[in-house]
């Protein structure tokens, strides 16, 4: 039994409103490590305030290193391989020796996948066909090893970690993270979904939990998610950051009919018109759509940013938190590898904006992190060939030397 309790529960109460006091609550890490887990790391929330650790995250990030990009590029042309022959490899395996700045990089191992949480008070009004308790439920599945992102996880030696960053229900029984803001967020239809303090703790989490993570020792992060409703609260986010339009980004997410879809949109749309933040304001976005998974997935994402470790993306709630973090800070998106592309229309739509590519694209629409986990061997595979391969001349081999290195018209 592993788990992190806040020595404060009510955790928007306890937090001064204008951010301008001390940060009056910390984990409590009361039983690490979990079974069979590895060494112990610190995971304690600092004594600064969330509104001056959320800039102090931003202070750590920086752009990926351009000299070992280079190294790459240039060992790239040496391996025993035409030149550009691994495609989107190639471009990938010299993207992680950015992330990292070295080149050739170490294989991006061990990786865990974070499932972060919450629930949405958006669900009331109709937006989902699934009832809300399914969220709690599925954390069940998954701490039990029965989710599709367990078996996807246990096939590609991928750890799962469970967050409970909002669920309306309690889950202190459960054998997961304990990290509960509050029970699920408002309705964002006719309000704001989260306080800006609720925004600052779940970004907190997500961002401390990564650190935590790769003080034990993972060098790939993969993002996860669970929460019924929550691809309304994507579509909003990412019509925020894209400036696409309610019907370009809502989808049918679990399955729904087209009467739904076209309410799901509708209160997409109601939303944006009532909240109508600008795309410079990351923070508010967050308080007036939420999700604390989304939150806590942006802080996850800046936190790899800053530990410099690739972060392998999920789908579209993980789209949506990648552009939460964008917003913060550009260079968070240069540690973003985007896993797949979701059958959610909105998830194109960010992928586009974060200027990303997909690694696969089968048609997913689950979450769970399982588009990210099914990713991850591509990742390890295209480190493996930069560093790994031979090259020309350790291998002995000539191809007509300039051409080696050209490419084409090699005879
Ligand atoms: C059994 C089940 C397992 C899931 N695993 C991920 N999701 C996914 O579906 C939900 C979002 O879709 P919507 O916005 O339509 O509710 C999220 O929980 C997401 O992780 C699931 C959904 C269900 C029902
Ligand atoms: O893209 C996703 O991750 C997704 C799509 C539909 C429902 N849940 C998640």
């Amino acid at each position: 039994m592993w788990c992190f309790r806040q020595y404060c529960p009510q955790i928007g109460d306890s937090i001064s409103r204008d951010g301008a006091g001390a940060c009056s609550w910390r984990w409590e890490d009361r039983s690490w490590p979990p079974p069979g887990g590895r060494a112990p790391g610190d995971f304690r929330c600092g004594e600064a305030s969330w509104r001056t650790a959320v800039e102090e995250f931003l202070a750590g990030i920086g752009p990926a290193d351009e000299t070992a990009m280079r190294a790459a590029t240039e060992r790239q042309l040496l391996l025993t391989k035409p030149a550009g022959s691994l495609g989107v490899l190639e471009e990938l395996s010299i993207r992680i020796a950015g992330m990292t700045g070295v080149c050739p990089p170490a294989v991006p191992t061990p990786a865990v996948v974070t499932v972060f949480a919450a629930d949405h008070g958006v669900h009331a009004q109709g937006v989902s066909p699934w009832p809300q308790e399914v969220t709690a439920a599925m954390l069940a599945n998954f701490a039990a090893g029965g989710a599709a992102v367990n078996a996807f996880a246990a096939n590609n030696r991928v750890d799962v970690r469970v967050v409970d960053v909002g669920v309306a229900s309690d889950v202190e029984g459960l054998d997961i993270v304990h990290a509960k803001v509050r029970a699920g967020t408002r309705d964002l239809s006719v309000e704001k979904a989260l306080s800006e303090d609720e925004v600052r703790a779940a970004i907190g989490i997500g961002f401390e939990l990564a650190g935590k993570l790769v003080g034990d020792g993972y060098r790939c992060l993969l993002t996860g998610d669970m929460g019924i409703a929550n691809t309304t609260a994507s579509a909003a986010l990412i019509a925020t950051f894209t400036g696409a339009t309610a019907a370009d980004v809502t989808g049918r997410g679990t399955g729904i009919d087209d009467a739904t879809l076209a309410h799901k949109t509708d209160i997409v749309a109601t939303a944006l018109a009532l909240h109508e933040v600008p795309a410079s304001d990351p923070l508010g976005a967050l308080a007036a759509y939420g999700g604390l998974e989304h939150a806590a997935l942006a802080g996850y994402i800046m936190g790899g940013a800053a530990h410099k470790v690739p972060v392998i993306l999920d789908g579209v709630i993980a789209g949506a938190a990648a552009l939460v973090a964008q917003a913060f800070h550009p260079a968070a998106v240069e540690y973003c590898v985007a896993g797949h592309r979701s059958a959610e229309p909105g998830h194109a739509v960010a992928l586009k904006t974060l200027g990303l590519s997909p690694l696969v694209d089968l048609d997913l629409r689950l979450g769970e992190g399982t588009g990210a986990v099914l990713a991850y061997p591509i990742l390890t595979c295209a480190v493996r060939a930069l560093a790994e391969m031979a090259t020309f001349e350790s291998a002995g081999i000539t191809s007509g030397e300039d051409d080696a290195a050209g490419g084409d018209g090699v005879a």
